[in-house]
């Protein structure tokens, strides 16, 4: 009867009319303001809404007493919610601020390209009119960053590579990515703690350096070189800092790359937060002939700015006949205005040879910094005791630990070694210990009567260097036999 009645003296236009009214009288002498973001802008995802949820999941984990709980694709992580029509307080400089999480029922549901879902989803946000230019743009800037950082935290990294000969990808990529899961971090390596410490320290001064480098003028990117023999943990320390800095990989294999106009084109590809890495780089590109003079005897190539990797001098361009990757199209690539494209990146240049390297790649400014990755030091030691035999300093008897740092220095032995050693005697701790000092022992005895020669793998590469240079002279001595009409027999 009642509704009837409504209905009669209140027909729905007038209803619509006068709730009308009293939201707009209501919003007159209300002291707030009100910002629906809707999750879905016409038929478009609002990004907006996506990092306010992403947002408000780092507050909300520990405020909230009834939460959704979400796992994106290819994360690690769950992402607490606002469950549907709930409230949170947010303070942003000083400012409170209300969210809400409406969730409504959509309307049937007109004809669509694109499917939408049955429910209505979206953020309201509740701010005083007085704080409103205030806070609003810059607030939202701050939940789009905060957003952005949540993300990639939450993230699997990814590793790229380009090694498929140029070719691109069905979205037109170069790079190709896996999931990164390396567990090395700057606990787990293996290095003078005082080093580690500077790196971590340079890392972290650089991922917070926005305003330093916009105050300064200098493109947002650092270079580091590491450098020292295979096994001492080059490629472990670029995991340490992908995993410390929560950047992606690209594995740059410089081989597979035929023209600098491509390793442009690869760079341009590259995000911003990530680290570029060129292991092993005299073995990528020959550094080695920057010095040769052109035939007509014009200035080295050095002198003319445009050094030519493959087969001397070339021209200005730094291209030989667009198929080969120059030393100036890799000093672009690090260091010149394409460099600059997008921000926050690191390259990392390894090398087992630094002397083999152009001094036009290690001057400060491209390499800003020359990390010596050393056989392994008594403090290194500890820390490899410690991970793969959980040994604490005070867990070895003193006379042990005194004759492991007296011999260490002279066995030099790359973390990689000591490493095996421990491996294969995980299971009993005290023999790991006997063995590796034992494997010490011998290494620096070997040494010692090598004159203080290197460890296994320079030895190896010196007995190579030796064979090689003595094959030449059997077959001279084999022609000279025949020359000298031998032993028939010994001949064949
Ligand atoms: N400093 C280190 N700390 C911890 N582990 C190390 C260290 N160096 C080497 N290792 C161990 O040895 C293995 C090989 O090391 P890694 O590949 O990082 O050396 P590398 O210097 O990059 O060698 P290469 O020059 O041959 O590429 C690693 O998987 C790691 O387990």
């Amino acid at each position: 009867f009642c509704q009837t009645l409504l209905q009669t003296v209140f027909p729905p236009e007038l209803r619509f009319a006068s709730v009308k009214l009293f939201n707009r009288i209501s919003n007159w002498f209300s002291s707030y303001c009100y910002f629906d973001i809707t999750e879905i802008d016409g038929v478009n995802t609002n990004e907006l809404y996506n990092a306010v949820q992403l947002y408000l999941s780092s507050s909300v984990s520990i405020t909230g007493s009834r939460l959704s709980l979400t796992r994106a694709l290819n994360s690690s992580a769950f992402t607490f919610g606002l469950s549907n029509n709930d409230c949170i307080i947010d303070t942003f400089n000083g400012v409170n601020v209300l969210w809400e999480h409406v969730v409504t029922q959509r309307q049937a549901q007109t004809f669509s390209w694109r499917a939408l879902p049955d429910e209505k989803r979206g953020f309201t946000l509740r701010i005083k009119k007085k704080d409103k230019s205030l806070i609003l743009n810059s607030y939202l800037d701050y939940i789009m960053e905060k957003a952005n950082d949540i993300r990639r935290k939450n993230q699997d990294r990814l590793l790229y590579t380009n090694s498929r000969g140029g070719s691109l990808d069905s979205r037109g990529h170069p790079w190709e990515s896996v999931p990164f899961k390396h567990p090395s971090t700057f606990e787990t390596l293996a290095m003078d703690p005082e080093k580690k410490k500077e790196i971590m320290e340079d890392l972290e001064d650089f991922a917070n350096g926005q305003t330093f480098y916009q105050k300064t003028g200098r493109a947002w990117k650092r270079g580091y070189l590491l450098y020292g023999p295979p096994g001492t943990g080059k490629s472990s320390m670029i995991a340490a800092m992908a995993n410390y800095l929560g950047y992606d990989i690209y594995d740059l294999e410089l081989t597979e790359v035929h023209t600098n106009s491509e390793l442009r084109k690869l760079l341009m590809k590259t995000s911003s937060k990530s680290i570029i890495v060129i292991e092993d780089i005299d073995c990528s590109i020959n550094l080695s002939n920057r010095k040769k003079t052109n035939n007509s005897g014009s200035r080295n190539c050095y002198d003319s700015g445009a050094p030519e990797m493959r087969g001397g001098c070339g021209s200005g361009s730094g291209e030989d006949g667009g198929n080969s990757v120059t030393l100036s199209g890799l000093l672009n690539f690090t260091d010149g205005l394409w460099s600059c494209c997008g921000s926050e990146r690191i390259f990392v240049f390894t090398t087992n040879h630094i002397e083999k390297l152009d001094p036009a790649l290690l001057r400060s400014g491209r390499m800003d910094m020359h990390i010596f990755m050393s056989y392994c030091s008594f403090p290194s030691l500890k820390i490899l005791l410690k991970n793969y035999l959980s040994f604490e300093e005070s867990d070895l008897d003193d006379s042990v630990l005194k004759e492991l740092e007296k011999v260490l220095d002279k066995a030099e032995m790359t973390p990689a070694d000591i490493s095996e050693v421990l491996i294969k005697n995980r299971r009993n701790k005290r023999k790991a210990v006997r063995e590796l000092l034992e494997a010490l022992k011998l290494k620096a005895e070997r040494n010692a009567k090598n004159g203080g020669l290197k460890n296994g793998d320079d030895v190896e590469e010196e007995e190579q260097e030796k064979r090689a240079l003595e094959s030449p002279k059997e077959e001279f001595d084999f022609e000279e036999t025949l020359k000298e009409g031998g032993d028939q027999d010994n001949i064949k």
